[in-house]
Protein backbone atom coordinates (compact mmCIF):
# COMPACT_ATOMS: atom_id res chain seq x y z
CA UNK A 1 0.00 0.00 0.00
CA UNK A 2 3.02 2.48 1.18
CA UNK A 3 6.75 2.09 -0.38
CA UNK A 4 9.16 4.37 0.45
CA UNK A 5 11.95 4.12 -2.40
CA UNK A 6 15.34 5.96 -1.51
CA UNK A 7 13.99 8.60 0.34
CA UNK A 8 15.93 11.27 1.78
CA UNK A 9 15.14 14.33 3.81
CA UNK A 10 16.90 17.16 4.49
CA UNK A 11 15.64 20.31 6.28
CA UNK A 12 16.91 23.69 4.66
CA UNK A 13 19.01 23.98 8.43
CA UNK A 14 21.21 21.00 7.09
CA UNK A 15 18.93 18.22 9.83
CA UNK A 16 18.79 15.23 7.93
CA UNK A 17 15.85 13.85 9.38
CA UNK A 18 15.66 10.47 7.23
CA UNK A 19 18.26 9.37 5.24
CA UNK A 20 17.91 7.04 2.03
CA UNK A 21 14.59 5.10 3.14
CA UNK A 22 13.46 2.18 1.07
CA UNK A 23 10.44 0.63 3.20
CA UNK A 24 7.21 -1.22 1.91
CA UNK A 25 4.30 -1.06 4.23
CA UNK A 26 1.77 -3.79 3.43
CA UNK A 27 -2.40 -2.90 3.08
CA UNK A 28 -4.37 -4.02 5.88
CA UNK A 29 -1.78 -4.10 8.18
CA UNK A 30 -0.56 -1.80 11.11
CA UNK A 31 3.59 -0.49 10.90
CA UNK A 32 4.70 0.81 13.50
CA UNK A 33 7.80 3.20 13.52
CA UNK A 34 9.97 3.21 16.69
CA UNK A 35 13.07 4.27 17.38
CA UNK A 36 14.43 7.31 20.11
CA UNK A 37 13.09 11.03 20.17
CA UNK A 38 14.88 12.43 16.83
CA UNK A 39 15.12 9.41 14.64
CA UNK A 40 13.35 10.50 11.85
CA UNK A 41 9.88 8.98 12.46
CA UNK A 42 7.18 11.89 12.58
CA UNK A 43 9.08 13.37 9.39
CA UNK A 44 8.63 10.13 7.74
CA UNK A 45 4.98 9.97 8.53
CA UNK A 46 4.44 13.25 7.35
CA UNK A 47 5.82 12.83 3.96
CA UNK A 48 3.34 10.08 3.28
CA UNK A 49 0.50 13.45 3.22
CA UNK A 50 2.76 15.63 2.07
CA UNK A 51 2.93 17.68 5.18
CA UNK A 52 6.40 17.41 5.25
CA UNK A 53 8.39 17.14 0.97
CA UNK A 54 10.86 14.63 0.60
CA UNK A 55 14.49 15.73 -0.51
CA UNK A 56 14.99 12.82 -3.18
CA UNK A 57 13.12 9.67 -3.23
CA UNK A 58 9.74 8.45 -4.00
CA UNK A 59 6.69 7.54 -2.07
CA UNK A 60 3.52 5.58 -3.40
CA UNK A 61 0.26 5.02 -1.82
CA UNK A 62 -1.44 2.77 -3.66
CA UNK A 63 0.71 2.60 -6.55
CA UNK A 64 0.70 6.56 -6.81
CA UNK A 65 3.15 8.71 -6.12
CA UNK A 66 2.03 10.99 -3.83
CA UNK A 67 4.17 14.22 -5.02
CA UNK A 68 2.09 13.82 -8.08
CA UNK A 69 -0.95 14.48 -6.28
CA UNK A 70 -2.83 17.88 -5.25
CA UNK A 71 -1.70 18.15 -1.81
CA UNK A 72 -4.78 19.23 0.03
CA UNK A 73 -6.93 16.08 -2.01
CA UNK A 74 -4.48 13.85 -0.81
CA UNK A 75 -4.27 14.95 2.95
CA UNK A 76 -8.06 14.92 2.65
CA UNK A 77 -8.19 11.52 1.58
CA UNK A 78 -5.95 9.87 4.47
CA UNK A 79 -6.39 9.61 8.04
CA UNK A 80 -4.17 11.40 10.65
CA UNK A 81 -4.35 11.24 14.59
CA UNK A 82 -2.05 12.90 16.52
CA UNK A 83 -0.79 12.67 20.29
CA UNK A 84 -2.90 15.49 21.46
CA UNK A 85 -5.84 14.91 19.28
CA UNK A 86 -5.59 18.02 17.41
CA UNK A 87 -9.10 19.29 18.08
CA UNK A 88 -11.00 22.57 17.25
CA UNK A 89 -12.11 23.72 20.24
CA UNK A 90 -14.70 25.85 19.53
CA UNK A 91 -16.24 23.12 17.62
CA UNK A 92 -18.49 20.78 19.03
CA UNK A 93 -17.62 17.02 19.24
CA UNK A 94 -20.25 15.96 15.88
CA UNK A 95 -18.75 19.24 13.73
CA UNK A 96 -15.23 18.33 14.57
CA UNK A 97 -16.04 15.12 13.78
CA UNK A 98 -17.56 15.95 10.03
CA UNK A 99 -14.72 18.38 9.23
CA UNK A 100 -12.72 16.09 6.36
CA UNK A 101 -16.61 15.10 5.16
CA UNK A 102 -17.71 18.71 4.74
CA UNK A 103 -14.48 19.84 2.98
CA UNK A 104 -15.07 17.17 0.69
CA UNK A 105 -19.08 18.41 0.17
CA UNK A 106 -20.84 15.74 1.53
CA UNK A 107 -23.74 18.13 2.94
CA UNK A 108 -23.87 18.83 6.22
CA UNK A 109 -26.96 16.11 6.76
CA UNK A 110 -24.74 13.52 5.40
CA UNK A 111 -21.60 14.23 7.39
CA UNK A 112 -23.10 15.05 11.11
CA UNK A 113 -24.71 11.92 10.07
CA UNK A 114 -21.74 9.52 9.65
CA UNK A 115 -19.89 11.76 12.38
CA UNK A 116 -22.75 10.49 14.55
CA UNK A 117 -22.17 6.94 13.95
CA UNK A 118 -18.44 7.30 14.17
CA UNK A 119 -19.36 8.23 17.98
CA UNK A 120 -20.68 4.39 18.89
CA UNK A 121 -17.44 2.87 16.33
CA UNK A 122 -14.97 4.34 18.52
CA UNK A 123 -16.78 3.97 21.71
CA UNK A 124 -18.21 7.35 22.92
CA UNK A 125 -21.80 7.94 23.93
CA UNK A 126 -24.51 9.76 21.70
CA UNK A 127 -24.47 12.58 24.01
CA UNK A 128 -20.61 13.25 23.49
CA UNK A 129 -21.01 14.84 19.93
CA UNK A 130 -22.80 18.20 21.43
CA UNK A 131 -20.01 18.60 24.40
CA UNK A 132 -17.10 20.69 23.39
CA UNK A 133 -13.43 19.44 23.32
CA UNK A 134 -12.41 20.60 26.47
CA UNK A 135 -15.87 19.02 28.31
CA UNK A 136 -14.47 15.22 27.29
CA UNK A 137 -11.55 13.59 29.63
CA UNK A 138 -7.97 13.54 27.67
CA UNK A 139 -8.45 9.81 26.28
CA UNK A 140 -12.09 10.52 25.21
CA UNK A 141 -10.58 13.47 23.34
CA UNK A 142 -8.20 10.80 21.78
CA UNK A 143 -11.19 8.64 20.46
CA UNK A 144 -12.62 11.75 18.81
CA UNK A 145 -9.49 12.19 17.33
CA UNK A 146 -9.58 8.75 15.79
CA UNK A 147 -13.21 9.34 14.67
CA UNK A 148 -12.47 12.47 12.59
CA UNK A 149 -9.32 10.47 11.07
CA UNK A 150 -11.76 7.93 10.15
CA UNK A 151 -14.48 10.19 8.74
CA UNK A 152 -14.51 10.13 4.98
CA UNK A 153 -13.40 6.46 5.43
CA UNK A 154 -9.36 6.95 4.16
CA UNK A 155 -7.67 3.15 3.25
CA UNK A 156 -4.76 4.97 5.28
CA UNK A 157 -4.59 5.99 8.54
CA UNK A 158 -1.10 7.67 10.10
CA UNK A 159 -1.26 7.57 13.64
CA UNK A 160 1.81 10.16 15.44
CA UNK A 161 2.05 8.96 19.26
CA UNK A 162 -1.87 8.75 19.29
CA UNK A 163 -1.79 7.25 22.71
CA UNK A 164 1.19 9.03 24.60
CA UNK A 165 -0.37 11.62 26.37
CA UNK A 166 -3.02 9.28 28.35
CA UNK A 167 -2.47 7.06 31.65
CA UNK A 168 -1.33 3.45 31.18
CA UNK A 169 -4.36 2.02 31.69
CA UNK A 170 -6.56 4.03 28.88
CA UNK A 171 -3.82 3.73 26.93
CA UNK A 172 -4.19 -0.19 26.74
CA UNK A 173 -8.19 0.63 25.84
CA UNK A 174 -7.17 2.79 23.47
CA UNK A 175 -4.62 0.21 21.94
CA UNK A 176 -7.50 -1.95 22.16
CA UNK A 177 -9.94 -0.26 21.03
CA UNK A 178 -7.80 0.39 17.92
CA UNK A 179 -7.01 -3.19 17.71
CA UNK A 180 -10.45 -3.83 17.33
CA UNK A 181 -11.84 -1.18 14.73
CA UNK A 182 -8.38 -2.56 12.95
CA UNK A 183 -9.69 -6.15 12.64
CA UNK A 184 -13.37 -4.56 11.70
CA UNK A 185 -12.02 -1.60 9.28
CA UNK A 186 -8.61 -3.50 7.59
CA UNK A 187 -7.04 0.25 7.29
CA UNK A 188 -3.26 0.46 6.58
CA UNK A 189 -2.21 1.90 9.38
CA UNK A 190 1.31 3.66 10.44
CA UNK A 191 2.13 4.11 13.89
CA UNK A 192 4.71 5.96 15.55
CA UNK A 193 5.46 5.29 19.16
CA UNK A 194 7.98 5.54 21.55
CA UNK A 195 7.41 3.04 23.40
CA UNK A 196 8.42 -0.34 22.32
CA UNK A 197 5.72 -2.54 24.52
CA UNK A 198 3.40 -0.37 22.48
CA UNK A 199 4.95 -1.46 19.36
CA UNK A 200 4.99 -5.37 19.97
CA UNK A 201 1.74 -4.73 20.67
CA UNK A 202 -0.08 -3.22 18.22
CA UNK A 203 2.44 -3.64 15.29
CA UNK A 204 2.28 -6.41 12.44
CA UNK A 205 5.82 -4.99 11.23
CA UNK A 206 8.17 -2.70 13.24
CA UNK A 207 10.73 -0.20 11.70
CA UNK A 208 13.10 0.61 14.26
CA UNK A 209 15.43 3.61 13.32
CA UNK A 210 18.26 5.07 14.63
CA UNK A 211 19.52 8.87 14.87
CA UNK A 212 19.94 10.50 11.47
CA UNK A 213 16.82 8.69 9.94
CA UNK A 214 18.51 5.19 9.52
CA UNK A 215 16.38 2.55 9.14
CA UNK A 216 18.17 -0.18 10.85
CA UNK A 217 15.94 -3.25 10.62
CA UNK A 218 11.83 -3.76 9.70
CA UNK A 219 10.35 -6.68 10.94
CA UNK A 220 7.34 -8.51 12.19
CA UNK A 221 7.54 -8.64 16.72
CA UNK A 222 8.42 -12.19 17.16
CA UNK A 223 11.72 -11.86 14.57
CA UNK A 224 12.58 -8.48 15.81
CA UNK A 225 12.66 -9.65 19.34
CA UNK A 226 14.07 -13.61 18.51
CA UNK A 227 16.51 -11.82 15.74
CA UNK A 228 17.60 -8.14 16.32
CA UNK A 229 19.59 -7.26 13.20
CA UNK A 230 22.73 -5.87 15.89
CA UNK A 231 23.50 -4.12 18.95
CA UNK A 232 21.13 -1.32 18.66
CA UNK A 233 18.40 -2.72 18.29
CA UNK A 234 18.79 -5.26 20.81
CA UNK A 235 19.70 -2.38 23.00
CA UNK A 236 17.00 -0.04 22.02
CA UNK A 237 14.65 -3.51 22.93
CA UNK A 238 15.97 -3.87 26.35
CA UNK A 239 16.47 -5.88 28.53
CA UNK A 240 12.93 -7.65 28.64
CA UNK A 241 13.29 -8.61 24.94
CA UNK A 242 12.62 -12.20 25.81
CA UNK A 243 9.59 -11.60 28.34
CA UNK A 244 8.54 -9.23 25.39
CA UNK A 245 8.31 -12.64 23.12
CA UNK A 246 6.09 -14.13 25.42
CA UNK A 247 3.49 -11.42 25.80
CA UNK A 248 2.83 -12.89 21.62
CA UNK A 249 1.86 -16.47 22.54
CA UNK A 250 -1.47 -16.91 23.94
CA UNK A 251 -1.95 -19.38 26.98
CA UNK A 252 -4.44 -21.52 25.16
CA UNK A 253 -1.45 -22.97 23.07
CA UNK A 254 -0.95 -25.05 26.77
CA UNK A 255 -2.96 -27.97 27.49
CA UNK A 256 -4.89 -27.35 30.93
CA UNK A 257 -5.13 -30.59 33.44
CA UNK A 258 -7.73 -30.89 36.27
CA UNK A 259 -7.57 -28.88 39.20
CA UNK A 260 -5.41 -30.86 42.27
CA UNK A 261 -7.59 -33.02 44.96
CA UNK A 262 -6.40 -33.95 48.00
CA UNK A 263 -3.08 -32.06 47.97
CA UNK A 264 -2.19 -28.81 50.26
CA UNK A 265 -3.54 -26.80 47.87
CA UNK A 266 -7.21 -26.65 47.22
CA UNK A 267 -8.78 -24.64 44.17
CA UNK A 268 -12.19 -23.05 46.16
CA UNK A 269 -14.73 -23.15 43.73
CA UNK A 270 -17.99 -20.16 44.30
CA UNK A 271 -21.33 -20.49 42.32
CA UNK A 272 -20.75 -21.34 38.60
CA UNK A 273 -17.23 -23.23 39.30
CA UNK A 274 -15.93 -19.35 39.35
CA UNK A 275 -12.35 -20.16 41.32
CA UNK A 276 -12.50 -18.05 44.79
CA UNK A 277 -8.64 -18.57 45.75
CA UNK A 278 -6.28 -21.37 47.45
CA UNK A 279 -6.84 -22.88 50.72
CA UNK A 280 -3.84 -24.49 53.05
CA UNK A 281 -5.16 -27.90 53.96
CA UNK A 282 -2.14 -27.92 56.06
CA UNK A 283 -3.07 -24.26 58.15
CA UNK A 284 -2.91 -25.15 62.20
CA UNK A 285 -6.89 -25.03 62.20
CA UNK A 286 -7.00 -27.11 58.93
CA UNK A 287 -9.07 -24.68 57.31
CA UNK A 288 -6.75 -21.64 56.14
CA UNK A 289 -7.75 -18.05 54.27
CA UNK A 290 -8.55 -18.03 50.96
CA UNK A 291 -5.18 -17.07 49.20
CA UNK A 292 -6.25 -14.67 45.87
CA UNK A 293 -6.25 -16.60 42.35
CA UNK A 294 -6.27 -14.45 39.58
CA UNK A 295 -7.82 -16.82 36.60
CA UNK A 296 -7.02 -16.23 33.20
CA UNK A 297 -8.00 -16.81 29.99
CA UNK A 298 -6.94 -18.77 27.15
CA UNK A 299 -6.58 -15.34 25.16
CA UNK A 300 -4.10 -13.77 27.70
CA UNK A 301 -0.32 -13.97 26.96
CA UNK A 302 2.29 -16.75 28.23
CA UNK A 303 3.81 -13.64 30.01
CA UNK A 304 0.23 -13.32 32.11
CA UNK A 305 0.94 -16.69 32.59
CA UNK A 306 4.54 -16.83 33.57
CA UNK A 307 3.42 -13.76 35.59
CA UNK A 308 0.69 -15.45 37.86
CA UNK A 309 2.42 -18.61 38.08
CA UNK A 310 5.32 -16.69 39.92
CA UNK A 311 2.78 -15.62 42.33
CA UNK A 312 0.44 -18.28 42.94
CA UNK A 313 1.16 -20.24 46.26
CA UNK A 314 1.08 -24.05 44.57
CA UNK A 315 2.73 -22.39 41.22
CA UNK A 316 -0.68 -23.41 39.39
CA UNK A 317 -2.00 -21.05 36.90
CA UNK A 318 -5.92 -21.25 37.10
CA UNK A 319 -7.79 -20.88 33.86
CA UNK A 320 -11.28 -20.45 33.09
CA UNK A 321 -13.93 -19.34 29.96
CA UNK A 322 -15.36 -16.60 28.84
CA UNK A 323 -17.99 -16.54 31.34
CA UNK A 324 -15.34 -17.43 34.20
CA UNK A 325 -15.94 -21.17 34.89
CA UNK A 326 -12.79 -23.21 35.72
CA UNK A 327 -11.45 -25.05 32.78
CA UNK A 328 -8.40 -26.31 34.33
CA UNK A 329 -4.95 -25.38 35.34
CA UNK A 330 -1.40 -25.37 34.20
CA UNK A 331 1.86 -25.52 36.25
CA UNK A 332 4.91 -23.76 36.57
CA UNK A 333 7.01 -25.84 35.03
CA UNK A 334 4.90 -26.07 31.68
CA UNK A 335 4.74 -22.58 31.55
CA UNK A 336 8.83 -22.41 31.86
CA UNK A 337 9.22 -25.19 29.62
CA UNK A 338 7.06 -23.39 26.56
CA UNK A 339 8.45 -19.95 27.53
CA UNK A 340 11.95 -21.71 27.14
CA UNK A 341 10.99 -23.02 23.75
CA UNK A 342 9.62 -19.89 22.21
CA UNK A 343 12.70 -18.04 21.95
CA UNK A 344 14.04 -20.76 19.83
CA UNK A 345 11.03 -21.64 17.77
CA UNK A 346 10.61 -17.53 17.01
CA UNK A 347 14.52 -17.50 15.98
CA UNK A 348 14.23 -20.51 13.58
CA UNK A 349 10.78 -18.98 12.37
CA UNK A 350 12.45 -15.90 11.46
CA UNK A 351 15.80 -17.74 9.79
CA UNK A 352 13.21 -19.87 7.49
CA UNK A 353 11.10 -16.88 6.89
CA UNK A 354 12.87 -15.73 3.60
CA UNK A 355 13.84 -11.58 4.02
CA UNK A 356 11.47 -9.31 2.04
CA UNK A 357 13.62 -8.92 -1.32
CA UNK A 358 14.49 -4.84 -1.35
CA UNK A 359 12.46 -2.95 -3.82
CA UNK A 360 13.94 -2.70 -7.54
CA UNK A 361 15.19 0.78 -7.40
CA UNK A 362 14.82 2.45 -10.64
CA UNK A 363 16.51 5.85 -8.72
CA UNK A 364 19.48 6.98 -8.75
CA UNK A 365 21.29 8.82 -5.82
CA UNK A 366 20.58 12.15 -5.87
CA UNK A 367 17.21 12.11 -7.82
CA UNK A 368 14.82 14.27 -6.92
CA UNK A 369 11.11 13.80 -6.47
N1 LIG B 1 11.08 21.62 10.30
C1 LIG B 1 12.27 21.19 10.71
N2 LIG B 1 13.39 21.91 10.47
C2 LIG B 1 14.59 21.47 10.86
N3 LIG B 1 14.80 20.29 11.47
C3 LIG B 1 13.73 19.54 11.75
C4 LIG B 1 12.42 19.94 11.38
N4 LIG B 1 11.55 18.96 11.77
C5 LIG B 1 12.30 18.01 12.36
N5 LIG B 1 13.60 18.35 12.34
C6 LIG B 1 14.72 17.56 12.85
O1 LIG B 1 14.73 16.32 12.15
C7 LIG B 1 15.10 15.26 13.03
C8 LIG B 1 13.99 14.22 13.02
O2 LIG B 1 12.83 14.80 13.63
P1 LIG B 1 11.48 13.98 13.81
O3 LIG B 1 10.49 14.89 14.45
O4 LIG B 1 11.12 13.34 12.54
O5 LIG B 1 11.96 12.85 14.84
P2 LIG B 1 11.10 11.87 15.73
O6 LIG B 1 11.80 10.55 15.66
O7 LIG B 1 9.68 11.90 15.34
O8 LIG B 1 11.30 12.52 17.17
P3 LIG B 1 10.32 12.52 18.44
O9 LIG B 1 10.16 11.09 18.83
O10 LIG B 1 11.07 13.32 19.45
O11 LIG B 1 9.03 13.16 18.02
C9 LIG B 1 15.36 15.89 14.37
O12 LIG B 1 16.73 16.14 14.50
C10 LIG B 1 14.59 17.19 14.31
O13 LIG B 1 15.18 18.18 15.13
Amino acid sequence: MIEFRAVHKRFPNGTTAVHDLTLSMPAGGITVLVGSSGCGKTTTLRMINRMVEPTSGTIHVDGRDVCSQDAALLRRSIGYVIQQSGLFPHRTVLDNIATVPLLLGWGRRRARARAAGLLETVGLPPDAGRRYPHQLSGGQQQRVGVARALAADPPVLLMDEPFGAVDPVVRTQLQDELLRLQRDLGKTVVFVTHDIDEAVRLGDRIAVFRTGGHLVQCAAPAELLARPADPFVADFLGAERALMLLSLIPLGDLPGAPAPEGGRWELVLGPGRRPEGWRDRSAADGDGALLPVRPLRDGDSLLSALNESVGSPCGLVVRVDAGGALTGVTSREEIHERAGSAHASAALAADACPRAAPLPLDHTPGDTA
